[in-house]
């Protein structure tokens, strides 16, 4: 509950203009009260009205993307980007293809980038896109035509520069490849203008692992102040994409097992530990369901329908890495009775408001999203930067950096929340470390 006059106003106002946008509300109010105690100690954030000039998009691009499908018939869809705040950099984040995208979705996705960005400690600002285009069941020649058309448009608004898009849900190496070479035909190449590629046009190795590698990473270090590793430790990981197929294989290269990986239409339970080479096989090169996984291995069981997150079975830390709001206030409280003493969010925003809370008040080392996933779009930082140098680095020395960011940004937001007296808060730390730095470019630039 805000206390805050300053920051009550704020709330109203954006309540006010964004009546329906529940998932960009549910994003503001896990950040407004987390940034209290430092706006309180800050009167310039008031006195230059950042907070009004910070919550609304820099700009919210909405357009029409018609393709055709493989029987020749129109279809349309809705294409969007949101360029949130460039006060750090180009705008910078993910396009996703679901069924489920909208305006609201959209722009919690591009608020929670800003402070990631900003967490990267790297020159990037905020952004976010994609289309309600449902990937699943199409054909290569129509996700082709869909890429290609959602870039005509598209292409008017980014640049190596401005706005450098990459991957999110339903986008990976071969929509990036389709949307880069539209782009390329209109706009000359220039292939900083969009991060995970792949290898072939100038990506980065270690792009594809590094949002998992990295939450992999944030978690050692926080198991490391208490002492402990991951070695030895059972592990919950919901979701089969990018994420969580690579938290699952670094968890193991630390000596973890990862016993559960999910889809939209059900849950693995593997004792034996996750075969991330059957699961790779499974959905990276068929694109098939993971229910394939059980009927190829006997000690998986295979839950049609349902979460990970109702599973009853102990394990020591929890990883949601699929999609928004997947934990809520019940399964936060069965999470706990399961045993975990960590949850650490792949997935953007996986966690309720509720379900935040009940970890916090149960002692659960909560690690929010915009800390805990910021590898992914660090790593896309790096191939920025190796683009604009004309030089591949290795996988080694790509890796390495990605590690030592991570422990940077847990550093900061461990140490920023026992600043502001909140020790332990990890939402705090993030929200605050994030927000200064980027409200200070701000100020610096004259509010621009
Ligand atoms: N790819 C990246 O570099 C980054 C991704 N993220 C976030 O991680 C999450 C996963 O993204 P990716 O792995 O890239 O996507 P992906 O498309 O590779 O995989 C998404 C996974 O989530 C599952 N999923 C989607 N909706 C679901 C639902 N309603 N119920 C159960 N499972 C569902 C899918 O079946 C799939 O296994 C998203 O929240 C995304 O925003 C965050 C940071 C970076
Ligand atoms: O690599 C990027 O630019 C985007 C990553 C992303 O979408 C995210 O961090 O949620």
């Amino acid at each position: 509950m805000l206390k805050n006059e300053y920051l009550k106003t704020i709330r109203e106002r954006i309540q006010r203009e964004n009546p329906y946008q529940a998932e960009y509300l549910q994003a503001v109010d896990e950040f407004l009260p987390s940034i209290e105690v430092y706006v309180e100690q800050n009167p310039q954030i008031e006195e230059n009205s950042i907070l009004e000039l910070l919550m609304q998009a820099e700009r919210v691009i909405k357009f029409r993307v018609p393709w055709q499908d493989d029987q020749g018939k129109w279809q349309v869809n809705r294409g969007y980007r949101i360029q949130f705040n460039s006060a750090l950099g180009p705008y910078k984040g993910g396009l996703r293809l679901h069924p489920t995208v909208n305006e609201s979705i959209m722009k919690f996705l591009g608020f929670e980038q800003v402070f990631k960005n900003s967490l990267t400690g790297l020159p990037i600002g905020g952004g976010k896109g994609g289309s309600n285009f449902d990937p699943k069941g199409k054909s290569d020649g129509e996700i082709m035509r869909f890429c290609q058309s959602f870039m005509l448009e598209l292409q008017n608004y980014i640049g190596p520069d401005t706005d450098v898009p990459a991957g999110d849900i339903g986008v990976g190496g071969r929509e990036i490849g389709y949307l880069f070479g539209q782009y390329k035909r209109i706009q000359q190449y220039s292939s900083g203008t969009l991060t995970g590629k792949p290898l072939g046009i100038w990506g980065s190795l270690a792009r594809t692992e590094a949002t998992g590698y990295g939450l992999a990473y944030f978690v050692q270090n926080l198991l490391k102040d208490y002492q402990d590793s991951l070695a030895g430790k059972k592990v919950a990981v919901s979701g089969s994409g990018n994420v969580a197929t690579y938290a699952i294989e670094k968890v193991h290269q630390l000596g973890a097992v990862a016993v559960t990986c999910s889809d939209s239409n059900g849950f693995i339970y593997d004792e034996q530990g996750i075969d991330v080479a059957l699961l790779k096989e499974i959905k990276e090169v068929k694109r098939g369901r993971i229910s394939e996984y059980a009927e190829r291995k006997p000690s998986a069981k295979y839950f049609s329908n349902e979460s990970v997150w109702t599973l009853k079975e102990s394990y020591d830390i929890a990883l949601p890495c699929a999609t928004q709001n997947e934990i809520n206030e019940v399964s936060a409280k069965i999470i706990i009775e399961n045993g975990a003493k960590i949850v650490a969010e792949g997935a953007n925003m996986p966690s309720t408001l509720k379900a935040v809370k009940v970890f916090q008040e149960n002692g659960v080392l909560f690690c929010p999203a915009k800390a805990a996933n910021a590898g992914g779009v660090a790593v896309s930082a790096l191939e920025m930067a190796q683009n604009s140098q004309r030089l591949p680095w290795t996988f080694e020395k790509v890796d390495g950096k990605l590690e030592k960011i991570m422990e940077d940004i847990y550093v900061t937001c461990r140490d920023t929340a026992k600043t502001y007296g909140h020790a332990g808060n990890l939402v705090i730390g993030a929200n605050i470390a994030g927000f200064a730095r980027v409200a200070d470019a701000m100020i610096i630039q004259g509010l621009v």
